[in-house]
């Protein structure tokens, strides 16, 4: 290529540079941090590539990053060193969104969500926040490795297409010229951008150099300025915030550093910075997150963290770090042992990365238990003992995954559970507060499943539990089914769903109750031998039972039976899905169920009996038109 080309940007960066200029005009100043972002990322990738080939080097071999600026072109430049871009990754790089996350994402915005700042500063809106600030960008690039004459050079005035042509450049990497906006030139000033540099980019690990200035008195006794020099120095810290000791940062550091690799606006609700030492040595700093990202659900979703080895970067996203429940949790863990070479395949094998993810489980869950701590610590703050229902309304859900997936801490994880119950309205009971409050006798905690509050509340199976004044676990996360599975007992008290099984409320129940349901099972005998029949294709067993008080009749499956709301899910979800065949319960004193041995329409009773008790648990008859058909010939 050696003519000038003009090609247009993909639909979707036509979007997002509309949504960049127009949401984020008031914190106009992140354009710097994205940038000199995007230069030491580039510094990165070269000391990467180099590992395997030295040369790529050339003859510049400290990595660095230049912020310049020319007040009457009215210009500010970002030059890098590193890895560089060759033509068609400038096209490909700066033409398009390459993340399919992003791309996706936006596609998804609604039109208000578009002008939502803090949504889209989610996913680094990167380079193209430079026309925040510029109506024109330059970028002329040189790839590492390639020759001086295969430079490329890159406009656009971010509108609907830029150019690329040929260019020769000896100096390996990248400069982006930003043209500023007539009302950004306040940006072209030493203060000014050493201010931004030190707010937003003081931890990157390589050194920013600007020009220094010196003061010059004015001829004439005219006023004097300030002038630039031709000597550089640096003006950041210029070393890993991770490296240095925790003394030496301020929370403001360790928060800009989490807002620097989250993309996120708001703060973190808590952080841990340790070096770990011993057989694998590691430095880890890790964040808990305030809110959840869009895709938390998204089980293949990047990991959080990322990879460093001896300080240098290695790879985003490292899901072996961390296991998969705790993928809202960002950070860096930089290693001292793994090679520098380490692919995701090593990663997986690796004894050192199993440790280290082993001390990184270990580290977040004691994070948790310190936020849960405050949460009842009358002395803390409003701010920090509101902490720990903040994290479990965001990620609770996520949390639970990993009573299935990580049995050596399950009994930590249960300890920060929360849920709902029959005396909470929101997920605020520990299974420790509900042991507490265990009546006399009671032998285990119950819990009720279903797909809403209003549902798992209104369960027909919760009347005699609220007679008696038991307290039931009400939960509605779709992953509690999955996750109660692999949680039997807790603290030696076994769980016990109160749709399965019969109830057995052993002592809490008094011998006269005991002996009058015993009386009423015999006495209805005969009507339960009908019932049996009338319902043979539909339900597994028909007895009588205590549980209920106002209501007729409910479902229950066997101990050892998949739970009927399990299945309804297994289904929805397009699986198989075992035909779980429940037992009807009748309530013998409930007026429908003593109608029935002198009725005429004892089939369509029995029939309505059940399908009542499917839908009182938010199922659906097998047949809807039969059921209302079967209604209706009793209504009139
Ligand atoms: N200074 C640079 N040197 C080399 N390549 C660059 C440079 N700046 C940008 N690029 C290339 O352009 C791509 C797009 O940059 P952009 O900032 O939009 O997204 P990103 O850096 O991939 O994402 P994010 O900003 O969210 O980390 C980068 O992935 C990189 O390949």
């Amino acid at each position: 290529m050696s003519e000038k080309q003009t090609l247009s940007f993909q639909a979707e960066v036509a979007q997002l540079l509309h949504l960049v200029t127009h949401s984020l005009y008031s914190n106009k100043e992140i354009f710097l941090r994205e940038l000199i972002s995007n230069a030491s990322d580039a510094c990165d990738k070269l000391r990467f590539e180099a590992l395997n080939d030295n040369a790529l080097y050339e003859d510049a071999p400290n990595l660095e990053v230049r912020v310049a600026f020319d007040k009457e072109a009215r210009t500010l430049t970002i030059t890098d060193n590193g890895i560089g871009l060759s033509q068609q990754e400038a096209i490909d790089n700066l033409g398009t969104i390459a993340k399919s996350g992003t791309r996706e994402f936006m596609g998804k915005l609604s039109g208000d969500q578009k002008q939502d700042a803090q949504l889209i500063g989610q996913f680094g809106v990167g380079f193209y926040s430079g026309f925040i600030v510029a109506d024109r960008i330059t970028v002329e690039s040189r790839r590492a490795g390639l020759k001086a004459e295969d430079g490329v050079r890159w406009t656009s005035s971010g509108a609907g297409d830029f150019e690329v042509e040929t260019i020769t450049r000896p100096q390996r990497g990248t400069s982006v010229t930003l043209h500023l906006r007539e009302d950004a030139a306040d940006y072209l000033s030493t203060w000014k951008l050493k201010s931004i540099i030190g707010k937003y980019s003081d931890h990157i690990s390589l050194p920013i150099l600007m020009r220094k200035e010196e003061w010059k008195e004015g001829e004439d006794n005219k006023g004097g300025e300030m002038v630039l020099t031709d000597e550089w120095e640096t003006v950041n810290q210029a070393s890993a915030l991770w490296s240095r000791p925790k003394k030496d940062i301020t929370p403001e550091q360790y928060q800009e550093f989490y807002k620097q690799i989250s993309h996120d606006h708001e703060a973190p609700l808590a952080w841990a910075h340790n070096r770990v030492e011993g057989a694998t040595e590691y430095v880890q700093l890790l964040y808990i997150p305030s809110h959840a990202p869009f895709d938390l659900w998204n089980r293949e979703k990047a990991a959080g963290v990322k990879l460093y080895v001896k300080r240098v970067f290695i790879m985003d996203e490292a899901e072996a770090l961390l296991p998969s429940y705790l993928r809202f949790v960002k950070g860096v863990i930089d290693s001292a042992d793994l090679p520098l070479n380490v692919s995701r395949e090593l990663l997986q094998e690796s004894r050192d990365v199993r440790a280290i993810r082993e001390g990184s489980t270990k580290r977040v869950l004691g994070m948790l238990e310190d936020l849960a701590k405050q949460e009842k610590d009358t002395a803390a703050a409003e701010e920090d003992k509101a902490k720990y229902g903040k994290f479990y309304a965001e990620f609770g859900a996520v949390l639970k995954e990993g009573l299935g997936e990580d049995f050596a801490n399950r009994d930590r994880l249960a300890k920060l559970l929360r849920f709902a119950s029959t005396t909470s309205d929101t997920a605020t009971v520990s299974l420790e507060d509900y042991k507490a409050r265990m009546k006399d006798g009671q032998a285990a905690i119950y819990y009720i499943t279903a797909d809403t509050l209003a549902a798992a509340k209104n369960s027909p199976q919760l009347e005699i539990f609220r007679k008696k004044g038991i307290e039931v676990l009400l939960m509605t996360d779709r992953v509690d089914e999955w996750a109660l599975n692999y949680l039997q007992e807790f603290d030696g008290t076994p769980m016990q769903s109160v749709a399965k099984g019969a109830v057995d409320l052993g002592t809490l129940q008094d011998e006269a109750e005991k002996k009058a349901a015993e009386e009423a099972a015999e006495t209805f005998k005969p009507v339960l031998e009908k019932l049996k029949e009338a319902l043979k294709d539909k339900a597994q067993d028909v007895r009588v039972t205590t549980r209920l008080v106002d209501s007729p009749a409910c479902l229950v499956v066997t101990d050892s039976g998949m739970s009927m709301q399990l299945a309804r899910m297994l289904k929805q979800a397009g699986q198989q899905a075992p035909e779980v065949k429940p037992v009807l319960e009748v309530n013998a004193e409930h007026p429908l169920v003593k109608k029935l041995e002198s009725s005429d329409h004892f089939d369509d009773l029995a029939n309505i009996l059940f399908d009542q008790a499917l839908l009182a648990e938010g199922g659906l008859p097998a047949d809807p038109a039969a059921y209302v058909r079967r209604v209706n010939s009793l209504l009139v």
